[in-house]
């Protein structure tokens, strides 16, 4: 279990985050969404450990992250990070990439974990593939293997979905979903985008000028009254519409 709480941050003198307080469960994805400028990237930032901020508490299992030993390094140890902008070493080819992941395995362990991640992440045809020349979809899908190859207890991904087309999106959520569920460990994912991460997540958590008004699963969702949901609830009734219209056409 995954616990977070953020009771003030002030970011500028025009924004800060306030009450924030939301867990999240070994398997489970907890999707934050909220417009631009929302907050959603400076909660990532501090629940990755980017962010110093001494009185923001991040558990896992009870244990607190956010010491003053683990501020010795950049992102704590724990966290599996796939960030908004991807840094890829663009000369190295997938295979390249994969043997320097895992350069500290023995030359056995190694083979079957390129050959293993290769297929799970559906990059077989691409292994000798530069980085430099892969589609946002297959760099996506390198960048989450790559935050998932060492022992983690948790993982953040921030905006996975912005640079990739509808098929993209589509194969990253199978791939993602089977990760999350394989690892057991509780994942938060960033999106600006509610249709992305409908059929991902089992709770979600929308911001709105740096404070969480809405907090629950699919089903208190649909039954919120909170004008912001109403907003979303609304937007949904028209997709729906408009899809079921171009099936039965
Ligand atoms: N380092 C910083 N210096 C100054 N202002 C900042 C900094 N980081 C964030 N902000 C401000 O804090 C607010 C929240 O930004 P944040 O990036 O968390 O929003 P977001 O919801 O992730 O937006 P987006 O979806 O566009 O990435 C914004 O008004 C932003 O300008």
């Amino acid at each position: 279990m995954l616990e977070i709480q953020i009771n003030h941050h002030q970011v500028t003198s025009h924004f800060a985050l306030n009450h924030i307080h939301f867990q999240v469960k070994a398997g489970e994805i907890f999707a934050l969404i909220g417009k631009s400028g929302s907050g959603k990237s400076t909660i990532a930032n501090i629940v990755v450990g980017q962010t110093v901020q001494p009185e923001a508490s991040i558990r896992i299992q009870g244990r607190e992250l956010n010491t003053q030993m683990d501020r010795l390094i950049k992102v704590f140890r724990e966290v599996g990070y796939v960030p908004q902008n991807l840094h890829l070493m663009p000369h190295h080819t997938v295979e390249e990439y994969l043997r320097r992941l895992g350069q500290k395995m023995t030359s056995k362990d190694l083979e079957r974990f390129i050959q293993k991640n290769l297929l799970r992440f559906r990059l077989k045809s691409v292994r000798n593939t530069k980085i430099q020349h892969l589609s946002g979809g297959e760099r996506q899908k390198l960048a989450l293997l790559e935050a998932i190859s060492k022992p983690i207890e948790l993982l953040v991904l921030d905006e996975p979905f912005s640079q990739l087309d509808t098929e993209q999106k589509l194969e990253f959520s199978e791939i993602f979903k089977q990760v999350v569920e394989e690892e057991k460990i509780p994942c938060l994912l960033i999106s600006h985008d509610l249709m992305d991460i409908l059929s991902l997540s089992q709770q979600v958590g929308i911001l709105h000028q740096g404070k969480l008004i809405f907090l629950g699963d699919w089903g208190h969702f649909k039954k919120s009254k909170n004008k912001h949901v109403v907003k979303l609830q609304q937007a949904m009734f028209v997709w729906k519409e408009k899809i079921d219209a171009l099936i039965k056409a």
